[in-house]
């Protein structure tokens, strides 16, 4: 046990009025509405319009903010060369930190020093709008496909499945991500918010900060769990070897992706909604294995460690039924954050302090004297 917070565990750093994460409680609202009945009556947009604005739009606010979106699409041709150039084997978490870095070079809304909200709240939607595209794209470019315009016929989600596939998905598929997209959109002071609230803090521009928070969520600790996830049940291959390979990670303290977390003490409630969808979506599939073999992994953590599945367990499933390929699990995750992580940084700058915490120092307590080159 040590004398600080080691991790900031437990330590508050700013006050929010975006996202409620009740850890022992297995509870999670944003601005007051349980994700429950956000994912049972609203789409992303209106998530997205809610978090930015602090209310839930009317239809005609609804109209004009997806039309406002669906306007912004078309990257800038100098991002759309740079994803036709990059390698192809590239990670594409890489790729959307670095597309989205490059958005911020030429974007003149986006200013360091004294914020600007209105030219903020104009950047924040351009994001939003704009990481799914770099994705997919990316996507397409490195399978050598065509790039096809960017449209404005279609939401969020079912606009970012028409990309990667090159067709319209069916009304279910475009509703089973829009919900894995309200799920994902914020999560209070996690990891990859942080480092954007810290970026911004310096008074510093909206796409370093996002480019900040893409860098941390790709972590396996943080987003990059999703993806390690549908690796470890390929590397475990069938249903009657996972108790032996949960046993051996438990025995070597070996870590399993999609299980803990530093706030939920209980079931992660966004957990459950993906689970029934990857229940549907295996069934459908006819391959029951992999949510079989998520269930019973799930089951041991619980019994034995107290520990549950968090959001990047069964999300996982989800992701692979619906065909999507593994590397674009966590880019999934931050098309969905960008609507958090922007809403978190229009916060910050509302009521502005640098962050800048302390550190224990353990290293030699006496200064010594610098030693010629020739002596050390
Ligand atoms: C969207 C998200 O970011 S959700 C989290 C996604 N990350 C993962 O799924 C990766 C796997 N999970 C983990 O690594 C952790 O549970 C975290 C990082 C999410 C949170 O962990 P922390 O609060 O930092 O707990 P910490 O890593 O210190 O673990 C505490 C204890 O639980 C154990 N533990 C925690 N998670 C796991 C796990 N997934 N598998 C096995 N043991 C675990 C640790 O080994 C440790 O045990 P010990 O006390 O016997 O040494
Ligand atoms: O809150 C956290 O620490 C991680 C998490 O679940 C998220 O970012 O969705």
């Amino acid at each position: 046990m040590s004398d600080y917070a080691k991790g900031l565990e437990g330590v508050i750093a700013n006050e929010s009025a975006l996202s409620r994460v009740e850890g022992l409680e297995g509870k999670l609202s944003y601005l007051g509405y349980d994700i429950d009945d956000l994912v049972n009556g609203c789409t992303f947009e209106e998530v997205t319009y809610l978090l930015q604005n602090g209310q839930l739009p009317n239809q005609s606010e609804l109209d004009a903010f997806c039309e406002s979106l669906r306007g912004r699409r078309e990257l800038p041709q100098g991002v759309v060369d740079f994803l036709k150039s990059a390698p192809k084997d590239a990670l594409p978490m890489d790729i959307i930190r670095t597309g989205v870095s490059m958005l911020g070079l030429t974007d003149k809304r986006a200013k360091i020093g004294e914020p600007d909200h209105e030219a903020n709240r104009e950047v924040a939607l351009s994001i939003v709008a704009q990481i799914p595209v770099i994705v997919a794209y990316y996507h397409r470019a490195r399978q050598g496909m065509d790039l096809p315009p960017v449209r404005t016929d279609l939401g969020e989600a079912a606009h970012f499945l028409y990309l990667i596939n090159g067709e319209e998905p069916s009304e279910a598929m475009a509703r089973t991500l829009d919900i894995a997209y309200i799920i994902h959109a914020d999560h209070g002071m996690n990891a990859s918010t942080f480092s954007a609230r810290v970026t911004v803090a310096t008074l510093s521009d909206m796409y370093s900060a996002v480019t900040s928070a893409i860098g941390t969520l790709k972590g396996p600790l943080h987003g990059g769990a999703n993806e390690g996830v549908i690796q470890m049940l390929e590397e475990i291959g069938e249903e009657d070897k996972v108790d032996a390979y949960v046993e051996d990670c438990l025995t070597n303290k070996k870590k399993i992706m999609g299980i803990g977390h530093r706030v939920y003490k209980v079931l992660d409630p966004r957990a459950p909604h993906l689970q029934k969808m990857a229940i549907k979506l295996t069934e459908e599939l006819g391959e029951p294995k992999w949510i079989n073999m998520s269930n019973r992994i799930a089951e041991i953590m619980r019994e034995r460690k107290g520990l549950n599945a968090n959001v990047d367990f069964y999300s996982a499933t989800v992701y692979y039924s619906m065909g999507i390929p593994t590397d674009l699990f966590t880019p999934i995750f931050a098309i969905a954050r960008a609507a958090g992580w922007t809403a978190q940084v229009l916060e910050q700058l509302q009521d502005n302090r640098l962050y800048r915490p302390l550190t224990k120092y353990v290293g030699p307590q006496e200064t010594m004297p610098v030693p010629p080159i020739s002596e050390r």
